[in-house]
């Protein structure tokens, strides 16, 4: 059976380097082998890690993998990288927009941004990185690679390009993708979602970009600093309402003082085509407007990719909001079939699918009788939104410890008291860490800063292994480093343990001493 051929515009050499490694041309289906230890449809995160975990530990496995688009899924392709490579572009105009404060002055008028060049040169890294997760590759490794629709034929059996393949555990991990937002007009004028929008070669001079969550808020800041025009539409009464309050307030302020039109509370309610571009008409805190723009973002959330796969026909549950029904062993409701990634996980991140790959290679291969199996459950999951400042998170919100009825205290750094960010002239932000009440147990760290997400590993770190507050005061941090906070926090955590009695025998002992 002819592969069907895959295209990713523009149609260069970098973007033709990407193809031939994640989807060449080229590629032959190989013949399939009696029986696969293990059958994984999507070559996403999720999947890859599965089939390169299971097929590179050399015991003989048979393992196939499976995958109708580009082999790297989102994070490669459309996603985590795309996304990260044009924000480091903004983020030098960012830092421009801000030298005047540093004593370097360099007027808006003066700033060249090169948006084809911007584009080019993230198609360029993608490309570059793109053989990490080439179908030659995993062949080298030992995977059964087959470039195709996956689909579930019977209870031990999947399809793909007129090939059937028999196993004894199947591994579902189909991603997520864009929304389709329920607002007239909108299909018949056309938007850009993740999966277009990094095939942009010339930039809109007006974007509207619809949802206001980590997808909306990092390429609308994103943009506006590359030089659109961008209004964020978002339904919530504040930005990323999934994150800490606190730490989205900061974020939202950053994006109106750069200039996008946040409207918030809003209802879109038509969009036509008009001789200016898109024209979308929408109330919000009880009045009507319009704006006209030249291009549409949807980042409104994401929908599981279950159709297609005959589920209904394997016993497998989904639903079509939240994906594939799995219990905390990631097995889905047929007990030979997993799921792990976007397609089943509230955790929409590619380290998230990392973590849930390796625990389906335990749970399907290494747990005999289901002895051993490790669970989503312990997982301790910190995120990174990528704005300027980053929001990073780990572990628990005072809002889910008092749900769980754990009595929480919050010590809260603000980077005003820290050197280092002061010297920075990033004072904006904060580490707040949750504790047991009356233990240095921590719960969990929200950060905000210029790379939040460099310094959340450190928490991270503390929570997995259990290191408390007490020892983490212990630990030397160079100064001046904006990582300090996090001693600080520790530090102050060991103040309050300085009660009248502990005083008390302080001060008798300098007396001893
Ligand atoms: C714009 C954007 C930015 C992001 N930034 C970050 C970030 O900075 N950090 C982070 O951690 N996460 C980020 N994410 C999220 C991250 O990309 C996803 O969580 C991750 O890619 C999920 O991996 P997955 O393997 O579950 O799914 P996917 O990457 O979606 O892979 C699923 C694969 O399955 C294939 N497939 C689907 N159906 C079939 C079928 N029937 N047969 C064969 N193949 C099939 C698809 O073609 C796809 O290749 C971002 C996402 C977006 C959209
Ligand atoms: N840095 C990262 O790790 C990163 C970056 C991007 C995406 N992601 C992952 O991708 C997932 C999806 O991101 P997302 O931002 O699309 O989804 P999201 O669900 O987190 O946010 C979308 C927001 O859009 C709003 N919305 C929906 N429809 C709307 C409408 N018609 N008008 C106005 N507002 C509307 C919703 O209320 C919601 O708050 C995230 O949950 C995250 O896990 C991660």
């Amino acid at each position: 059976m002819e592969l069907a051929r895959v295209i990713v515009r523009p149609v260069d050499e970098y973007n033709q380097k990407l193809v031939s490694h994640v989807h060449p041309a080229n590629w032959v289906n190989p013949q399939p082998a009696d029986c696969y230890d293990l059958v994984v449809i999507g070559a996403g995160t999720a999947g890859l890690v599965v089939a390169a975990g299971a097929a590179g530990l050399d015991l003989g496995l048979k393992v196939a993998l499976i995958e109708k688009h580009l082999m790297g899924g989102d994070c490669l392709n459309v996603g985590c990288i795309p996304s990260k490579c044009i924000i480091r572009s903004a983020r030098v105009i960012g830092e421009i927009w801000d030298a005047k404060n540093l004593g370097i002055n360099i007027p808006k008028q003066q700033i060249e941004i090169d948006f084809p060049a911007v584009m080019e040169r993230m198609r360029r890294v993608r490309a570059g990185i793109s053989h990490h997760d080439s179908a030659e590759r995993f062949k080298n490794i030992g995977v059964d690679v087959f470039l195709g629709n996956g689909r579930f034929a019977s209870n031990n059996t999947v399809e793909v390009g007129g090939k059937t393949l028999r196993f004894k555990k199947a591994v579902i991990a189909t991603g997520a993708r864009a929304v389709k937002p329920s607002i007239p007009g909108i299909e018949n004028v056309g938007y850009l979602t993740n999966e277009t929008v990094f095939s942009l070669i010339q930039r809109p001079d007006k974007l509207a970009v619809i949802g206001g969550g980590p997808i909306g808020c990092e390429l609308a800041q994103t943009f506006q600093r590359l030089g659109c025009e961008v209004t964020l539409f978002h339904r919530g009464s504040h930005l990323l309402n999934k994150e800490d309050a606190d730490a989205a307030e900061i974020v939202q302020n950053v994006l109106i003082q750069e200039g996008i039109r946040v409207v918030l509370n809003c209802q879109l309610e038509e969009v036509v085509a008009v001789t200016e571009g898109k024209r979308l008409y929408f109330s919000t805190n009880g009045y009507r407007d319009s704006v006209t723009v030249d291009e549409i973002l949807v980042g409104a959330g994401r929908a599981p990719n279950v159709e297609g796969l005959n589920l209904e026909g394997v016993g497998v549950e989904y639903d079509t909001r939240r994906g594939v029904k799995v219990n905390d062993y990631l097995q889905t409701t047929n007990p030979k079939i997993y799921a792990a990634g976007d397609i089943c996980m509230d955790w929409k991140f590619t380290h998230a699918a990392d973590a849930a790959a390796r625990i389906v290679i335990k749970n399907t291969l290494f747990s005999p009788f289901g002895l051993g199996r490790s669970k989503l459950s312990s997982l301790i999951m910190p995120w990174v939104t990528y704005t300027s400042p980053e929001i990073a998170h780990v572990g628990m919100y005072e809002h889910e410890a008092k749900k769980q009825g754990i009595d929480v205290a919050t010590i809260k750094i603000p980077f005003s008291s820290v050197d280092r960010a002061i010297a920075d002239n990033e004072e904006a932000g904060f580490l707040k860490i949750l504790h047991k009440k009356g233990s240095d147990e921590i719960l969990g760290a929200t950060i905000v800063a210029s790379h939040a997400g460099e310094m959340i590993s450190e928490v991270t770190t503390a929570i997995v292994n259990k290191i408390g507050l007490s020892k983490l005061s212990s630990v030397i941090h160079p100064y001046p480093t904006q990582a300090e906070a996090i001693k600080k926090a520790a530090d102050a955590y060991r103040r309050t343990l300085l009660t009248a009695n502990t005083k008390r025998i302080l001060g008798f002992l300098t007396k001893l001493s």
